[in-house]
């Protein structure tokens, strides 16, 4: 499709051919999102800086827009016949839709919590899946493995708000024009490089990582005078969102490892909501995702907050860190 295509016709014609892709659902996630990305540009001009003086399921202090932007998805999405029901970070257990529904929609509503006091990129990330039994819906219903994704993506609040989605028929850019308030094309079939010099990680917890990282990043930082023979460059933003735009755009890896912090978790971000999203992009243009033995989309979901450990991005660096941490 041309560039300018809007995201509504892209996704439309897509749907038309393919009853499986939840065409009418992918619209309404796009247009809460639009709302929210309202609210990050407006900051504390719309009240949304802060601490909500609450806490999640996880443990985490709740920024105001992090329930802002739950509140939106909720509310836009909720009317969507298509959607039998939601799942969140920021909620302890489903939130049923429709009873008619076919799919189930799970989201961190605003990932980046740290960056958005600090006009730092933010984004939403989304997880569709089919209802797979009939009856009423549980918890159960959602825990089901990356690769029965029918859909993922972003949206990424920067210097442009922009979409990325894939059905697995590759991976398709949209950027918010707000002269007209649509999400327009700006590129289709994104292929990640499968080789490159940077990599994202966050160095402060370097003394708690497992051997494999260590090893990794060691002969990165070493340069061109190590074995790796070339200079490393790093860049971490703090939001998973925005580094894994950055590889999709230009390359790169991105790594939240396991840690010694806290041993008895397998890592820090989230399988249902921000792992198996974005590795179901990464692997569609063409790069790799693993939680450093194993592919991610294929490991069991066994509660709908379980944590994962995530190395993704360009694949042959990501199959190297694989074999460190096979060897
Ligand atoms: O504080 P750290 O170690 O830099 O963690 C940053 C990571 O935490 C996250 O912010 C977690 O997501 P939430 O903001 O949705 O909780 C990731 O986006 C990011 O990669
Ligand atoms: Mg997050
Ligand atoms: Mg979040």
């Amino acid at each position: 499709m041309s560039q300018g295509t809007t995201f509504t016709q892209h996704i439309t014609s897509l749907g038309s051919k393919d009853a499986n892709i939840p065409a009418s659902l992918l619209v309404s996630v796009a247009n809460a999102c639009k709302l929210i990305a309202k609210q990050v540009e407006q900051g504390a001009l719309a009240g949304i800086i802060g601490s909500a003086g609450s806490g999640n399921v996880q443990g985490e202090t709740q920024q105001k827009l992090d329930i802002i932007s739950n509140d939106i998805l909720l509310e836009a999405c909720g009317k969507d016949a298509t959607l039998a029901g939601m799942a969140s970070e920021e909620m302890e257990t489903i939130f049923p839709a429709n009873k008619n529904g076919s799919f189930l929609l799970l989201f961190d509503p605003l990932d980046g919590s740290s960056n958005i006091d600090v006009n730092v990129s933010i984004g939403t990330i989304f997880s569709i899946l089919k209802k797979k039994t009939a009856g009423d819906l549980t918890e159960k219903d959602f825990l089901q493995a990356g690769v029965d994704q029918v859909a993922s993506g972003y949206v990424v609040y920067g210097p442009q708000t922009t979409l990325v989605y894939t059905t697995g028929q590759g991976v398709h850019m949209f950027t918010l024009d707000h002269e007209t308030g649509e999400f327009l094309l700006i590129k289709e079939n994104i292929q990640i490089s499968p080789d490159t010099k940077e990599f994202a990680i966050n160095m402060s917890n370097m003394r708690h990582w497992d051997q494999p990282v260590k090893r990794y990043v060691d002969e990165c930082l070493a340069g061109v005078e190590g074995t790796r023979q070339k200079d490393f460059n790093m860049r971490w933003i703090a939001s998973m969102v925005a580094d894994v735009h950055r590889i999709l755009c230009r390359g790169g890896v991105f790594m939240y490892p396991w840690d010694k912090r806290d041993p008895s978790k397998p890592g820090k971000l989230r399988l249902m909501y921000e792992a198996n999203p974005m590795s179901f992009l990464i692997e569609q243009a063409g790069g790799a995702s693993v939680n450093g033995k194993e592919r991610i989309m294929t490991l069991p979901a066994e509660k709908l907050h379980q944590r994962v450990s995530v190395v993704l991005g360009s694949k042959n660096e990501v199959d190297l860190i694989q074999k460190y941490h096979q060897a």
